[in-house]
């Protein structure tokens, strides 16, 4: 009977990872043996937790509670939790999250230790940045806020990732120990999203992009949206990909080093994703607008192709060279860009 009961909480939790995620439950499930329940645990107790900050409808105290204690919470067994607003898209999570804290009780002590360690960092870190100094319109000052911020919530997954594979056996020590590589896997995908993202998070009330850069182009970040400032928000837009696009040598370096296939496919298709996603929005002006996605007959054949390293390097060399077709010489990021993607075409 006690079985029964474990493999019914144990296959509700991928009912929640693949109700919760479009692009990482896929993946996760490929994964071999040593490490699928670990990921897919760490994944469900993180969007947890990003489902309470992401909820702008909680009082801020309350929520900056929930945050800095979500380390602990993973612990009380039966704890769930429903003040979320009825419009937060993965409530049910943590209406039901005591089926997760079972499951997560059940790994092996040393995959506990690195995602309790990983939830405290990250709450700690969400909860600073929705109290801090520019908390009035949850806005992203400098360049070095936006990494910090990115750092937070996606730069400390890659760095718990790269320990569950280490603490498998599945990879070497080896990669868990350049923090900066585990960092850039992270803050590719985040800002590459945060970019995609920029319509709906204006309309949700939220901005992520530093007012280092966009405060270059227009008085307010609302601005980009209005048909006269078109050529505004494309060099802004530009600007952004530039910043996106050091991050993409550190990749391609992380990538290199994995052995193990089930481990290289889950790393590799997520930046292949963000590197196509990367040279679509691009002087694309319809993100000011709209949410863009590639296509999915698109996203299949990357998939399809990222099952080994040379794929993977002339996969990001036709998208770099996309990018550098779309490059317009009238643009003020022109150069730079120009030498970013150079930094990149030496190593692909
Ligand atoms: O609400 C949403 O749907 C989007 O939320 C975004 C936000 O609120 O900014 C934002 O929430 C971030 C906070 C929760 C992070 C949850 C997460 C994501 C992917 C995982 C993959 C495997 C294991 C654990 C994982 C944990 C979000 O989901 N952004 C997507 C990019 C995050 C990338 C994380 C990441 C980092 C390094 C990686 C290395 C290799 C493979 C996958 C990787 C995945
Ligand atoms: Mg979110
Ligand atoms: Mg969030």
């Amino acid at each position: 009977q006690q079985t029964l009961a474990k493999d019914a909480s144990k296959k509700r939790c991928y009912d929640f990872l693949n109700m919760t995620s479009r692009s990482f439950a896929a993946v996760i499930q490929e994964l071999d043996d040593e490490l699928r329940d670990a990921v897919c645990l760490f994944y469900l107790v993180l969007r947890g937790l990003d489902t309470i900050e992401d909820d702008m409808t909680l009082d801020l105290d309350r929520k900056v509670e929930l945050l800095r204690s979500f380390d602990q919470i993973i612990y009380k067994e039966g704890w769930t939790f429903n003040e979320n607003g009825p419009n937060e898209k993965d409530r049910a999570l943590l209406v039901h999250f005591d089926v997760v804290i079972a499951e997560f009780l059940r790994l092996k002590p040393e995959f506990q230790a690195v995602i309790a360690n990983i939830t405290k960092l990250m709450g700690n870190g969400m909860a600073d940045y929705a109290t801090g100094e520019h908390r009035e319109n949850t806005s992203v000052a400098t360049i070095k806020d936006f990494d910090l911020y990115c750092h937070y919530v996606a730069g400390l997954v890659g760095y718990g990732l790269s320990d569950l594979f280490a603490a498998s056996g599945l990879e070497s020590e080896e990669i868990a120990k350049d923090k900066a590589l585990s960092n850039s896997m992270g803050l590719f995908l985040q800002k590459t999203n945060i970019i995609r993202d920029y319509r709906e998070d204006l309309d949700d009330g939220r901005q992520f992009w530093p007012r280092e850069i966009w405060g270059k182009y227009a008085d307010k970040f609302s601005d980009f949206i209005q048909p006269e400032n078109k050529l505004k928000a494309q060099y802004c837009l530009s600007n952004m990909v530039l910043n996106v696009l050091d991050d993409v040598p550190q990749v391609l370096t992380y990538l290199s080093k994995l052995r193990n296939q089930s481990v290289f496919n889950f790393c590799a298709i997520p930046q292949v994703m963000a590197i196509s996603t990367l040279a679509l929005v691009f002087n694309n002006l319809d993100i000011y607008h709209r949410n863009i996605k590639i296509r999915k007959g698109e996203a299949v054949k990357l998939i399809l192709d990222s099952t080994d390293m040379d794929n993977v390097v002339s996969i990001f060399r036709h998208y770099v060279f996309e990018i550098s077709r779309k490059n317009e010489a009238t643009d003020p990021n022109f150069m730079e860009i120009s030498m970013a993607i150079g930094r990149v075409s030496i190593q692909v």
